[in-house]
């Protein structure tokens, strides 16, 4: 596809729900019997991809525009599905219902896309054996299809070796069903989603960097009504597209900000980005107004340790915004980019440098000079929607490009252009 959107960008707008709160609304609305309204949901391809097995499990849901009614015969009458639940391209909805179906009273298998079939597995795999969960991955099982076999789960108490909320979460779905307590330790923390919506669907939890929730919590989870902010990580897209295009001013309303997620905000400070956060209300989540203005002079900055997790969804774009900075910026500590979607240390220092700008790929994350030489106009999202979206956001930059398979975007954002265009952005 030829991209070239050509700036500024003014006004204001809201972006698209959070894909980890709408998955886990999904769930946690599914689990429990009678009618929950999902409002603001994000209906990408990933988020479908959870609602569609749901419907396989027998709940009924409807969608008209961006509200999502969930009626629930209750998690007890779920019905043994007859087909593979087909998880997409989700990390997410793959490793979350790995956890909630271990304790379900029939078989269920579990495959996604050839992007799920290479990512790993086993971090969920191993800690569900240990709560007795009769759970199988192919190829020793570290990778998909997962088989999933009946029985009563145990409580764990389970030291995370890795900052991850989908093995985190998924261990706390499966402890839903445990005999015994479930604690996890979580060292370095990831988005707290699961934690912070549980306890508004009925289920109390001690959170923290101890997180223990009680025995047999899927009795008590009760139907609620969950408005979804906007995803800060499809707001990151708008928000460094206003940072590097001249002219730029665009005010994104209900933003989630949750402190788990809000690294970006964090980064665009340090570098001097002229950004205010304001009106921070809580609605069960905290949600909050951004506004944003272009900014020459970036300064260079290195990101490290806790911060990583925070921001680890919006390095692709991260890296861009660095190109522009007056000199060179660092990532490191984020391994973790290499199990996503695609390896996203190797695509985004390579469709960048494609377009001429100057990055090397390090061990753990990269370095990101600054000036640029173009290559070559064509470039490849490689089926990843977040390398997808920052390479046409780089357009602003660069100019035309064909990026290769650009479809990938609906997996999280597939209002993606019209958005730009409602800012005034010219395609
Ligand atoms: O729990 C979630 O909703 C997510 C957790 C993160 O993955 P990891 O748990 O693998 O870090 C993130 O990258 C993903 O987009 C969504
Ligand atoms: C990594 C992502 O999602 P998932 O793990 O759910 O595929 C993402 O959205 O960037």
């Amino acid at each position: 596809m030829h991209i070239n959107l050509t700036g500024p960008l003014k006004g204001q707008t809201h972006v698209p729900g959070d894909k980890s709160m709408t998955h886990r609304a999904v769930i946690f609305s599914s689990i429990a019997a009678g009618r929950s309204i999902i409002e603001g949901a994000l209906l990408g391809e990933d988020c479908m991809s959870t609602i569609n097995i749901f419907r396989q499990l027998g709940v009924t849901i409807e969608i008209s525009g961006n509200t999502v009614t969930v009626d629930s015969p209750g998690f007890k009458q779920f019905t043994e599905p007859s087909q593979v639940l087909d998880t997409g391209n989700s990390g997410t909805t793959t490793r979350l219902l790995a956890g909630l179906l271990t304790g379900l009273p029939f078989r269920t298998v579990l495959s996604g896309d050839a992007s799920i079939g290479r990512r790993p597995m086993k971090r969920v795999i191993a800690p569900l054996k240990e709560m007795n969960a009769q759970i199988s991955g192919s190829y020793h099982d570290t990778r998909t299809p997962l088989i999933i076999e009946p029985a009563d789960i145990t409580g764990i108490h389970y030291a995370m070796p890795v900052a991850s909320a989908q093995v985190k979460s998924a261990i706390l779905l499966a402890g839903l069903h445990a005999a015994g307590d479930v604690t996890i330790i979580e060292k370095t923390a990831s988005r707290n989603h699961t934690e912070t919506m549980l306890p508004l669907y009925g289920v109390e939890l001690e959170t923290g960097e101890t997180i223990k929730l009680p025995a047999r919590g899927i009795e008590h989870l009760k139907p609620f009504d969950f408005k979804v902010p906007g995803d800060i990580s499809s707001a990151a897209f708008l928000m460094v597209a206003a940072l590097i295009t001249p002219g730029s001013a665009v005010t994104l309303h209900r933003v989630g900000v949750n402190p788990t997620r809000d690294g970006i905000i964090e980064v665009i400070k340090l570098m001097g980005g002229d950004i205010s956060v304001i009106d921070q209300t809580d609605e069960g989540e905290p949600v909050a107004m951004i506004e944003v203005r272009y900014t020459p002079d970036l300064k260079p900055v290195t990101l490290e340790g806790d911060l990583i997790p925070r921001l680890i969804d919006e390095v692709p774009i991260i890296a861009l915004l660095m190109t522009q900075a007056n000199g060179t910026s660092v990532i490191r500590d984020a391994e973790e980019l290499k199990v996503k979607e695609t390896n996203r240390i190797d695509t985004v220092v390579s469709e960048l440098n494609r377009l001429g700008f100057n990055l090397s790929a390090t061990p753990d994350g990269m370095e990101i000079a600054p000036g640029r030489e173009q290559v070559t106009t064509r470039v490849d999202s490689h089926g990843d929607h977040r390398i997808g979206m920052m390479l046409a956001v780089a357009t602003l930059i660069t100019g035309e490009v064909e990026i290769a398979d650009f479809d990938s975007i609906n997996v999280s954002f597939p209002g993606f252009m019209k958005q730009f265009e409602q800012l005034g952005v010219k395609e």
